[in-house]
């Protein structure tokens, strides 16, 4: 007992301001640990903090000079975000009044709070699964309410939900299938027994979904990078005007006017898009426009989707043909403009200046070639998750390859187990502190 206690209180008790740097109507400083209750009664001032009680309370440093007013909430461990005991100090939302705040909570023996520790304990504390723990950091991170909204299905738990009933299949799939090992001579029996290859079929189909889901809510986050490019004047930059609603990017009728890539983020069916307006693609003796031309070709090998500006009134000339051949055949769309001026090929895609055709068909095409209508189910998830759904996702197809193969038991229970590990990483089931280390450094400070 007298040992529990020890490690008790070597636990660090930490704290941080929880709310954004910068002014606001209120702000929050909050304390978690084994003395949590202690330093925040005596910032309070008040011998007894009732649980989970609102107080309205005068805020003062060793000194009893009076730092703030404000509300005092005492949340006793486990039942609190940390699992700890949880104090929370709600004064005015003022740098130096937060700071004096923190400062008196520091005096009083509390520690300042790492980056994302307060989730991390959470962790820890089994209050949450890491899907959970960093939909939390997602969820503080989302720019678009269809983003917060992936993360919020995260964070209800239904990714590490969902990851968790998939490790639970390939639990019982690795029980018959290294049962069949134990007993060489009745492999087939087993394998035959356990229905394997259906049930192997089955979780391949789901996982497939899950990826999917997954790599929706990472694009949430990350969006596409949309470049425009064409030959010099074919109108690229009138385009991204128009997408963007406003004058940014200068129009003339001087063939080699944009030289700089220029930027503009648009949303497409709640994804953030990354629109990028280039050089006209030519070959040209002038050195700043030859650095422009330069800078497209780079820009259109990490682009999710090249937009292919022609000129209808100019046609499909050879260099056209010349500049589509070089752009990646999967990620490249032909889109004809000024269109007012000539009837560009039937069934293309086509726009003009003038509104006839209008843009609304093109943000279509553009919905349908980016593939975005699936973000309505998407769940918050971050690369990490997609590289290790990949690499569970290779498992599996070799473990299936191998059991249409010559069904080999001791190669399918191998590819089982690195399947189920894998997935053991996403929820953290299996961590290390490096890995735990790695994620919760992107938080912020009060996270
Ligand atoms: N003031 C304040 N607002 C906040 C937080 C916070 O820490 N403080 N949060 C921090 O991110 C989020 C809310 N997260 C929380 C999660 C669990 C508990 C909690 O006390 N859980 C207990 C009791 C549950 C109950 O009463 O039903 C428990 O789970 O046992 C509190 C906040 C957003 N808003
Ligand atoms: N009539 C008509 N003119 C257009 C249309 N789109 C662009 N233009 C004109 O075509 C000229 C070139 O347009 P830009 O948008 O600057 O073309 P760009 O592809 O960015 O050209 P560079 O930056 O030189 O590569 C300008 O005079 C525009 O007003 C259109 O749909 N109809
Ligand atoms: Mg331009």
């Amino acid at each position: 007992m007298v040992g529990d206690a020890e490690d008790r209180l070597s636990v660090r008790t930490i704290a941080a301001i929880a709310t954004p740097p910068g002014r606001g109507g209120v702000g929050v400083v909050r304390i978690s640990g084994p003395r949590a209750l202690a330093v925040g009664r005596a910032v309070c001032g008040r011998s007894s903090l009732e649980p989970r009680h609102c107080h309205f309370t005068t805020f003062r440093d060793g000194q009893g000079r009076a730092l703030d007013q404000g509300l005092s909430i005492y949340f006793p461990g486990p039942a609190s975000f940390t699992g700890e005991d949880v104090v929370e100090l709600h004064g005015h939302g003022g740098p130096a009044v937060l700071q004096s705040l923190l400062n008196a909570v520091l005096e009083e023996g509390a520690e300042m709070a790492g980056p994302g520790e307060f989730t991390r304990r959470a962790f820890l504390n089994d209050r949450m699964d890491l899907t959970q723990a960093e939909a939390v950091a997602e969820l503080i991170e989302a720019d678009s309410t269809a983003a917060a909204r992936a993360a919020m299905r995260s964070l209800e738990g239904e990714f590490g939900r969902l990851v968790e009933e998939l490790a639970q299949e390939l639990v019982n799939l690795r029980i018959f299938v290294e049962g069949s090992l134990d007993f060489p001579d009745e492999d087939v029996d087993f394998l035959e027994e356990g229905r394997i290859r259906e049930r192997l079929e089955g979780l391949v189909d789901r996982f497939a979904r899950l990826r999917r889901r997954a790599a929706s809510g990472v694009r949430l986050f990350e969006g596409f990078l949309v470049v425009l490019a064409g030959r010099p004047n074919a109108g690229k930059s009138s385009l991204l005007n128009r997408l963007a609603g406003r004058e940014s990017a200068i129009v003339t009728e001087r063939a080699g006017t944009t030289r700089d890539i220029l930027r503009e983020t648009v949303t497409i069916a709640g994804f953030p898009v990354e629109l990028a307006d280039t050089a006209g693609l030519r070959e040209t003796e002038d050195l700043v426009e030859r650095e422009g031309v330069r800078r497209a070709r780079d820009l259109v090998e990490r682009a999710d989707l090249v937009v292919f500006l022609v000129d209808a009134q100019a046609g499909w000339t050879a260099e056209d043909a010349a500049e589509w051949e070089r752009l990646p055949a999967d990620r490249r769309l032909i889109v004809w403009t000024k269109a007012d001026l000539a009837t560009p090929p039937e069934s293309a895609n086509a726009i003009s200046a003038s509104g006839d055709p209008g843009i609304g068909a093109l943000e279509d095409t553009l919905r349908g070639r980016l593939n975005v209508e699936g973000g309505g189910d998407a769940l918050g998830a971050r690369k990490r998750h997609l590289e290790i759904l990949d690499r569970v996702g290779a498992d599996l197809e070799a473990a299936y390859g191998t059991l249409e193969g010559y069904g080999s038991g001791d190669l399918v229970a191998q590819d089982l187990r690195r399947a189920h590990e894998g997935l053991g990483e996403i929820t953290g089931r299996l961590h290390s502190d490096d890995l735990l280390g790695r994620i919760f450094a992107t938080f912020c400070i009060g996270k």
